[in-house]
């Protein structure tokens, strides 16, 4: 995980940074605005100037802490214009979830801000962060939130009430959620439906575990586990184009003859088809490393299911375990 001082999302044409104490005086003028402010269900108003301070430090506490991570929205020009963060809770049954808010103060409205920061947060998110999925409210009077979460990925799963402290009462609110599966990446949609060919590969260690990579922020199902391997090339075999991936994807170099055909996955995603078929692999030369950025992980076969993976990967599990 990145330190705190260096980590900056981009947002084009807007960028997220940490919030850093200078921005309080940018901040308390912005959300001491009775429009914003009765949206957020934590905050106070009026709300005083010291607050911001506080809340400022509260949030750079729970970046350490990694409870939390709250970003200021900025323009090209450096410009505060709002806030977007998440704090980690764990729920029961569902385990550890990442709870998104974000408020754009009001000269900056309408203009899609809160929808690059958000969608930029949540992919971020996704991508890196040890949890299985996000959540947000919204006000059932805020449309505009509501948009703007349907916008990023969310899907509404209920309705709830929750105490809104500047209102002085509680108030319905919308909950949604987004897991990664959720994530869309718009390059990748196909116009029309079409069969997927992929070649991936369980590398097993003289320790009999198995190497997982993490899908990274920018492709689709980012932050799932899988099987390094990729997509086969027109007239492409399934071992050419393994032996292809690995290299790339890996930096490792592997023979044909050391590729045993396992299984293979036939799994219907919403937008296409996959077949893929998965070798086991027990020899090689070089040391697997991350090229693409991607995180790996050597796992024994008995853990697998504490690594979030495609759908269509769930039913390898259990043939690992009875075969390794
Ligand atoms: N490699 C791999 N892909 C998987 C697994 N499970 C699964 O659903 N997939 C899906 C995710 C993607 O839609 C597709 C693989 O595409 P990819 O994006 O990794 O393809 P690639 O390595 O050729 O990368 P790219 O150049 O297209 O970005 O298969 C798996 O275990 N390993
Ligand atoms: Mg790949």
């Amino acid at each position: 995980m990145p330190d705190i001082a260096t980590l900056f999302l981009d947002a084009a044409p807007y960028r997220l940074r940490p919030l850093l104490p200078e921005d309080a005086t940018a901040l308390h003028n912005l959300v001491n605005d009775w429009e914003v402010v009765r949206m957020l269900s934590r905050l106070p108003f009026p709300y005083p100037r010291d607050l911001a301070d506080d809340w400022i430090a509260a949030t750079l506490a729970m970046h350490r802490a990694k409870q939390g991570y709250h970003f200021a929205i900025l323009d090209n020009q450096n410009r505060f214009m709002g806030c977007v963060g998440l704090r980690v809770e764990t729920l029961p049954q569902i385990g550890r979830v990442g709870m998104l808010g974000y408020w754009v103060g009001r000269p900056y409205w309408k203009q899609g801000i809160a929808t690059k920061a958000a969608t930029r947060l949540a992919h971020w998110a996704l991508a890196n962060l040890d949890i299985t999925r996000l959540r947000a409210t919204v006000a059932q009077d805020n449309a505009a939130s509501a948009t703007v979460l349907e916008r990023t990925g969310f899907k509404a799963i209920g309705t709830d009430r929750q105490m809104f402290i500047a209102r002085g009462t509680d108030h319905p609110v919308t909950v949604y959620e987004m897991t990664r599966t959720d994530i869309n990446m718009p390059q990748t949609l196909p116009a029309t439906r079409k069969l997927v060919l992929v070649s991936a590969a369980a590398l097993v260690d003289t320790e009999g575990r198995v190497l997982l990579a993490r899908r990274p922020e920018g492709k689709s199902l980012a932050g799932l586990w899988e099987f390094p391997g990729g997509k086969m090339e027109p007239g492409e075999s399934a071992e050419a184009a393994l032996i292809r991936e690995l290299h790339e994807e890996l930096g490792i170099d592997v023979s044909r003859g050391c590729l045993a055909p396992f299984t293979f996955a036939s799994h219907s995603y919403t937008t296409f088809d996959l077949l893929m078929p998965l070798f086991l692999c027990r020899r090689w030369s070089g040391t697997p490393t991350g090229r693409e950025g991607q995180a790996l992980a050597w796992v024994h076969v008995k853990d697998l299911r504490d690594y979030p993976m495609p759908e269509a990967d769930l039913p390898f599990i259990a043939l690992l375990q009875e075969t390794l």
